[in-house]
């Protein structure tokens, strides 16, 4: 169970986050919604403890994690916008420098874990720089994905992505909530948001719940 409580985030005089609160429970897919710069990356940034909050609470199966980034890191799995992948190094060097798990873990997830979902087998050797924006999404997901973390976080997932992967990455979420597991993500795709059990908008720094299934005028204008 994950429960965000008040959640304060500023820039400076600049405040972002202003008492953000929700719950997501095993299965369930939140999402979150609002225009570009509302603030959304930052809360993602703050539950997946690479940004610590001003104040609040996270807990995630009852244990604070706000603050504890290495609580953080081991209940969360986090697949930021931008790919924390290491240019110079192969994918299978990245993923072993990710992966959470033993070696044998990684060999297994290769074939009939995520990474094999996700289409990483055929691109091992390959130095990371010489692929393209959705082939790195992809290595980005599985690498985060490697801890079997029970809360999974994703910023824009599908961006860059083809409509294969977009479909693939879709399927995973849906298998990661069927199997118990809490995903919370933002996007900006229709298709993606469907995937999602509650909506909620983020404006003008506050958290609102708002209906699932909502057609993309309808979201537009809760923006506004
Ligand atoms: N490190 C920082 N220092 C100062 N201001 C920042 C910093 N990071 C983000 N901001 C500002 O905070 C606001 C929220 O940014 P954030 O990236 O969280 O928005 P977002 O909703 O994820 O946007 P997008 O949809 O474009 O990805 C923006 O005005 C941004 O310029």
């Amino acid at each position: 169970m994950l429960e965000v409580s008040g959640i304060c985030k500023s820039y400076g005089k600049h405040r972002i986050l202003n008492g953000v609160s929700f719950s997501a429970g095993p299965g369930q897919c939140v999402g979150i919604v609002g225009t570009n710069g509302c603030g959304k990356t930052t809360l993602l940034s703050i539950l997946a403890g690479a940004l610590r909050a001003d104040s609040g609470s996270i807990r995630i199966n009852g244990t604070e994690i706000r603050g504890r980034s290495g609580a953080a890191a081991d209940l969360t799995a986090y697949v930021p916008q931008e790919n924390p992948l290491i240019g110079e190094l192969s994918v299978k060097d990245n993923l072993l420098l990710w992966h959470r798990g033993s070696r044998k873990e990684m060999e297994r997830d290769l074939t009939e874990g995520c990474s094999s979902v996700l289409g990483i087998g055929p691109m091992l050797k390959k130095r990371v720089d010489t692929l393209s924006g959705g082939m790195k999404k992809r290595l980005s997901i599985a690498c985060a994905l490697s801890g079997r973390a029970p809360v999974l976080i994703m910023d824009e997932p599908g961006a860059a992505l083809d409509l294969e992967c977009k479909r693939d990455i879709q399927a995973y979420l849906k298998a990661y909530t069927a199997d118990g597991g809490t995903v919370i993500l933002t996007s900006h795709e229709m298709e993606e948001l469907a995937l999602c059990t509650s909506m909620y908008v983020l404006k003008d720094g506050v958290l609102t719940k708002t209906r699932n299934s909502l057609s993309a005028e309808e979201l537009i204008r809760q923006f506004q």
